[in-house]
């Protein structure tokens, strides 16, 4: 008779050479709403990241919460808006984004992962600084037409600046920051900002070893419909550009993109539902998902 299930002791010792790499590095992961689901799944998810803390790795979390949004407004009976993949935001809007993201959904997956064994402190872009916002300007032009208009999507923003002082403070104390997507202009003005652009923003000022971004699909899928587990930033655009890869897969990819421009050295897309999806990318030979990497590297040791 065989016995299938992987022996403990191989998968431990395979880990090794990827423990000893991700030693001391900083892993930005961004946790999207949709891939958060049931209960089980948030606390599976503050369990992998309890590890990464416990073998040495330093994950902050920026986590996302657009379907936990969309509940509250429908229990407020008030309707929402998305042009180009972003929340119309409103001050009454702002009023429940920032409530909702900054609220329960920060404290949960805080308490997810504080749960798990490390401590996590939750804080929103607007805390110690951290995030320095500016009113995000989207132009649009119909088709056929010359003319740019220009969008008015209220307080929606865009990360000017990144202060990440108070991020180095709690991951020097080994303490995992989890952010809500929330910033704050120069005038004190709230903003509403997707938090894939948070997620490149912070992996980006922090020189981050990795940019994680959990989703729910299984990562980016060329045009036969099969998943790609490696790409560059140049094939990246090249599926852009001949349009098979689109919708809300394009701010994704330009987010990883924008976060090896600033120095990450790998952006990987990849099923937050599946479980232990970050432990499968970081600590196994294959990872998971799609890896976005700078061209000429070789970068799955
Ligand atoms: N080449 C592609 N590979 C995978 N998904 C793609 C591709 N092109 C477009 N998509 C779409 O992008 C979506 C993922 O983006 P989105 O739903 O906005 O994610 P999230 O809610 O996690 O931010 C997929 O569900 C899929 O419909
Ligand atoms: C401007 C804008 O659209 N902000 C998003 C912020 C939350 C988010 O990005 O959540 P996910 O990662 O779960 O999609 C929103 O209001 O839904």
């Amino acid at each position: 008779m065989t016995d299938d299930t992987p022996d403990p002791m191989k998968i431990l010792s395979a880990a090794l050479p990827y423990l000893k790499r991700y030693d001391d590095q900083i892993i930005v992961v961004k946790y999207g709403g949709h891939a958060m689901g049931e209960e089980e799944t948030a606390l599976r998810f503050g369990r992998d990241i309890a590890l990464l803390e416990q073998v040495g790795v330093s994950p902050v979390v920026v986590h996302g919460g657009g379907p936990q949004i969309n509940a509250m407004l429908k229990r407020l009976n008030v309707q929402s808006t998305f042009v180009q993949g972003l929340r119309v935001t409103d001050e009454a809007m702002l009023d429940v984004v920032e409530m909702v993201l900054a609220g329960p959904v920060n404290k949960q997956v805080a308490e997810a992962i504080t749960r798990a064994g490390a401590l996590a402190v939750g804080i929103s872009g607007k805390d110690g600084g951290l995030i320095r916002a500016r009113k995000l300007l989207r132009t649009m032009r119909d088709p056929g037409s010359h003319i740019e208009q220009v969008l008015d999507l209220g307080f929606v923003g865009e990360p000017e600046a990144v202060d990440t002082r108070v991020l180095k403070l709690l991951i020097g104390a080994d303490i995992v920051p989890v952010v809500a997507p929330v910033g704050v202009g120069v005038d004190g003005q709230t903003y509403n900002i997707n938090a894939d652009t948070v997620a490149g923003a912070i992996a980006g000022a922090l020189g981050a070893e990795r940019l994680l971004m959990l989703t729910d699909v299984s990562g980016v899928k060329g045009p036969d419909g099969a998943l790609i587990p490696e790409m560059t930033v140049a094939e990246v655009r090249a599926g852009i550009e001949a349009g098979w890869i689109s919708g809300g897969m394009i701010p994704k990819v330009e987010t990883c993109i924008y976060a090896i421009e600033k120095g990450v050295q790998g952006a990987v897309i990849l099923d937050g539902r599946v479980p232990h999806a970050v432990l499968h990318e970081l600590f196994t030979e294959g990872g998971a998902g799609t890896l976005i990497k700078p061209a000429g590297t070789l970068i799955r040791p």
